[in-house]
């Protein structure tokens, strides 16, 4: 870092600061090369001119979000510009080609929901603010337009946030894919298995209550149409000394306590107590987390095992192993009576029998692997077995490393099944490689892990310097543009020191492989090996004894303890232990521990953990180099109060260790992109139409359309055009304007054609379909109206039958009755004759005898007038006579006048008789007449009664009829 050279009096800088790193002031004086700053928290300063940068007092209140775009790009500067963004909440800020992402410590769910995610997707990178959505969008995107696999490399140190980073990539990369239900569930998948890696593969550390103890490399991979078809995860170097040895504040892996924690009835069946009561437990003080319910964790393991598709069978075996592993631990080793000899201690016993019994081993044979070790030593011919019993403390070291390989066993197959479970595509070209791996550390005491932990750093940054300042300064120089180099640290030194050939790894895995080696001859062949490596030193302490070593990585010194180096660096399998659990009644165990070759199992085979890590690392490099590289950085404030979580080294630290600096001065001063005349002029010729109808030279043709796009500043090497990002950005923006019209041309060409073609098929199949449905609605009518004549026929001839039957009933009634009523006529006019005949009878009667009456009477009277006229002549004749004879004719006269009284009364009576007769006969004529009529009356009413009857059947029938038609029309 240069100092800046045009200071004055007045002018605000950033001066170092002994508790605060960096601090602003106010220069009040220039002494030649001291300058003296006043700075804001009171005090004055002195310092060499070298020693300040400048402060832009009129950056963004805001911050930038690049920091190529920072006034001043140094080490203040861009902590300052970190600081701002991170008190607005805005913890993503770009330094180049470089994410910084700072672990905010809470949840921002605005930052992460799907609307967030959809408003990246396509989105130019730089267009919206810095996240890590872009970074995955540009990786995918790069991956789809190039066809190159991409990667991106999430470090940063302990619990500053890579492992949540890399979950964010895999959602949002989840969200692209865009699929839901059984299909494209790869990624989802492997974001569910994380809670079971989790489980047995994170613990508490000082940094981190859920720190990963293993590197990860998820590779997602998609097939030809950018579609996610597979994905497998890789892990590395899985910290198993953490199994048996823990200190405060750190805990064991998670997977222990989540056990312990389980319901009743598992802690019944695996005989288990509270973490204290186990030794791989309780050797720290810290059993529990805050915020985190291990019965609950524990649960939720086993519902996260269930969705990755581990069998219930397979979770009883897992657990029944971790249990063991707990008892394992509790075995304690006396003194045995022989001398350098250990027996298990009888308090044990218990821990010793539950093991055996987790383990499906034999008791004698478990004891006998933990304690007694066999030697076949050849003589002449003859092999002779010798049993050699361990000292009480090899004895804790077998068991230690029994329930090592246990565990590191047990999660390698975890991470199988996992990607058993995920699938993986054997055809997939294009790669999306994501890598979770632990950052540089450094504490008190640095053992094994911190050195490969550190080495793997080294690798990463290797391949970060080869690809952000190296290979592209080297091609700059090769190229011959104008360019001013800029320096940076180049560790191929320390990655020699450590894995080449007489280096460090190869010199453990001497000391390893040779039985007298202790770690005091391994630490002293490194001290006579490199005395004068300059990344190399021996620290100068008065302790003679002492086994340290110090390397001088690319971020700083690092002072490693190398006492359990060639412990931790030996991988085998103790002999007796594989025929342990090979022969293991559990088939579960049996299949961790499958049968070695003959001759390999007579002895135990060793295998460097270091030399192992190293060929990972460089499979692991290969790929990356054959993927265009994305770096997110996560930065990990020192704590939560704002703003002074940046005042601290640490922070500095992690920005050095990341190169953050010179990433953003190399960034804001070099080429973001060297494209060759041919790819430049294969993406962007059409730029300039007068390229594509002449017929220049590359370069020439190159130069031209720069020209007409009106870019300055730009580079033309020998064989490439070398462009700034922002005039890429710039070219890449007109290209896509060019292209969008091209595209919308060609677009709405294809949509017209297509929507025509489409409107004919659509028309020529809805004519078809209408053509065929009309047939169909016809022959459906022409039914309707077949089924409707039918019923109109049959209703007609059932009305007709209906009506004809009642017709003919009544007309048989009305025959009937008019048969009954001619009958009854008849017989009325029969008996009315009868009657009048004698009627006649009786008048011809009454009126002969009536007439003979009169006539008797008349002739009684004319007889008697005539007698009386003859007697009165008689008489008068008398009288005369008489007369003559008076007196007694007078007499004579009144006899007879008396005579004719009586005559005449006789006729009155005679004559009133015949008027009561006939007065009887009218009268009983009219009562005849009367009778007559009652009865044609009765008649009458009789028939319409019965026609009313009739009359209602045939009502109710046609009733009947017409309801028997509408059912019929229904049908
Ligand atoms: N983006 C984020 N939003 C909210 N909290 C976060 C975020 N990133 C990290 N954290 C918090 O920081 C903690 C540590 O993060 P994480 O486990 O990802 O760190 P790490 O770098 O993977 O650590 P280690 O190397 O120890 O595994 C998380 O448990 C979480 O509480």
């Amino acid at each position: 870092m240069s100092a800046p050279v045009n200071i004055t009096v007045g002018s605000h800088l950033w001066v170092e600061d002994p508790e605060v790193a960096w601090i602003d002031g106010e220069v009040f004086r220039i002494d030649g090369q001291e300058i003296h700053v006043k700075t804001t928290n009171g005090k004055k300063v002195v310092t060499d001119v070298s020693k300040v940068f400048l402060r832009d007092i009129e950056a963004p209140t805001v911050g930038v979000n690049d920091m190529t775009k920072l006034t001043y790009v140094h080490e203040p500067g861009v902590m300052q510009n970190l600081a701002t963004r991170y008190e607005h909440n805005e913890i993503y800020t770009y330094a180049g080609n470089i994410l910084i992402a700072i672990n905010p410590f809470q949840n921002l769910p605005h930052l992460f929901d799907t609307r967030t995610m959809e408003r990246y997707k396509g989105a130019a990178f730089g267009e919206l603010s810095p996240h890590v959505f872009a970074v995955a969008d540009v990786a995918y995107r790069s991956m789809i337009n190039e066809g190159k696999s991409n990667s991106i490399l999430v470090s940063g140190e302990g619990g500053a946030g890579k492992t949540e980073t890399t979950k964010k990539l895999m959602e949002y990369l989840a969200h692209l894919d865009g699929r839901s239900g059984t299909e494209g569930r790869t990624v989802e998948q492997v974001l569910k298995s994380n809670p079971v890696l989790e489980a047995f593969g994170n613990a508490k550390t000082v940094q981190n209550k859920n720190s990963s103890r293993f590197g990860k490399f998820v590779k997602i991979q998609f097939d030809k149409s950018g579609r996610i078809s597979g994905a497998a995860i890789q892990t590395y170097l899985l910290e198993r000394s953490r199994v048996c040895q823990i200190s405060y504040p750190d805990r064991n892996y998670h997977c222990f306590y989540l056990l312990c924690a389980a319901p009743s009835e598992d802690i019944a069946e695996y005989k288990l107590g509270s973490p204290e009561s186990f030794h791989y437990l309780n050797q720290s003080n810290c059993y529990e987390l805050d915020g985190v319910n291990d019965a609950h964790e524990y649960l939720a393991t086993r519902r996260a095992m269930d969705i990755v598709g581990i069998s219930k069978q397979e979770q009883e075996a897992i657990f029944r192993i971790v249990a063991a592993i707990l008892h394992l631990g509790n075995i304690e080793f006396a003194k045995g009576k022989e001398i350098d000899t250990s027996v298990i201690k009888d308090e044990s016993r218990f821990h010793l029998n539950m093991a055996a019994e987790l383990l499906m081993c034999n008791t004698p044979g478990l004891e006998d692997a933990l304690i007694k070790r066999v030697k076949r030593v050849k003589k002449g011919n003859v092999e002779e077995v010798i049993t050699k019993t361990l000292d009480p403390a090899a004895a804790v070291f077998s068991r230690d490393g029994l329930a090592k390989t246990i565990y590191s066993r047990l999660f390698d197959w975890l991470v199988d099944k996992i990607n058993n479970s995920i699938g993986q595509d054997p055809n997939s070209k294009s790669v999306i490689g994501l890598l979770d791996i632990y950052g540089f550390e450094s504490f008190e005491c640095n053992s094994f892990e911190q050195f490969c932990i550190n080495f793997a750093n080294e690798k990463l940054q290797q391949h970060f310097n080869q690809q952000v300042f190296k290979m592209e300064q080297e091609e700059y120089t090769k190229e011959e543009i104008n360019w001013s180099y800029i320096e940076f640290v180049d560790n191929q030194d320390v990655l020699d020191l450590i894995e080449k050939r007489g280096g460090i790894i190869s010199h453990l895995d001497d000391a390893c492989k040779f039985p007298k080696s202790t770690h005091k001859t391994f630490a002293q062949e490194l001290y006579t090996s490199f005395t004068n490596h300059k990344r190399f030193s021996k620290p100068k302490v008065s302790d003679t004894d002492h086994t340290d070593f110090i390397i001088s990585h690319c971020v700083g010194k690092v002072t490693y303890q190398a006492d359990q180096f060639l412990n931790k660096n030996k991988d085998y399998v103790v002999a007796e232990h594989q025929e342990l659990l090979t022969a293991s009644k559990f088939p579960f165990i049996a299949s961790l521990f499958p049968p070695l070759p003959e001759e390999s199992s007579k002895s135990s085979k060793f295998y460097s953990i270091g030399a192992g890590f190293k060929l990972q690392l460089q499979s692991l490099m290969e790929t990356l180099k054959e993927t265009e590289p994305h770096y997110i950085r996560c930065v990990k404030p020192n704590n939560s109060l704002k703003p002074a979580i940046f005042e601290n080294f640490n922070v500095i630290n992690q920005l050095r260790c990341g190169s953050v600096v010179d990433a953003i001065r190399i960034s804001s001063a070099g080429y973001a992109t060297g494209r060759t005349f041919y790819e430049f002029l294969e993406r962007f010729d059409f730029l300039d139409p007068e390229v594509l109808k002449g017929n220049y030279d590359d370069k020439v043709a190159c130069r031209m359309i720069l020209d007409k796009m009106g870019l300055k500043g730009y580079q033309i090497g020998k064989t490439k055009v070398f462009l700034k990002a922002s005039q890429m950005a710039e070219l890449d923006a007109r290209r896509m304007k060019v292209l969008g019209n091209a595209a919308r041309t060609i677009q709405r060409q294809i949509r017209s054609h297509i929507a025509r073609k489409d409107f004919i098929t659509l028309r020529k199949a809805i004519v078809h379909m209408q053509s065929l449905l009309r047939g169909e609605l016809a022959r459906k009518l022409y039914e309707n109206l077949r089924r409707e004549a039918a019923a109109v026929k049959i209703e007609k001839n059932f009305r007709r039958y209906i009506v004809t039957k009642s017709y003919i009933a009544l007309q048989m009634s009305a025959v009937t009755l008019q048969t009954g009523f001619r009958a009854m006529a008849a017989r009325k006019e029969f008996r009315f004759r009868k009657q009048v005949k004698a009627v006649m009878i009786i008048q011809a009667h009454w009126r002969c005898y009536r007439e003979c009456s009169y006539h008797t009477r008349h002739q009684i009277k004319a007889i008697i007038v005539s007698q009386f006229g003859w007697r009165r002549r008689v008489a008068r004749k008398e009288l005369g006579k008489a007369a003559r004879e008076t007196g007694a004719f007078n007499e004579e006269k009144d006899k007879l006048e008396k005579k004719v009284e009586e005559l005449t009364l006789g006729l009155q009576f005679e004559k009133r008789s015949r008027i009561d007769l006939e007065e009887a006969k009218s009268q009983e004529i009219s009562q005849l007449q009367n009778a007559l009529q009652a009865m044609q009356l009765q008649v009458e009413e009789a028939k319409n009664q019965e026609i009313s009857k009739l009359q209602n059947a045939l009502h109710a029938m046609q009733l009947q009829v017409e309801e028997a038609n509408a059912k019929v029309i229904r049908e």
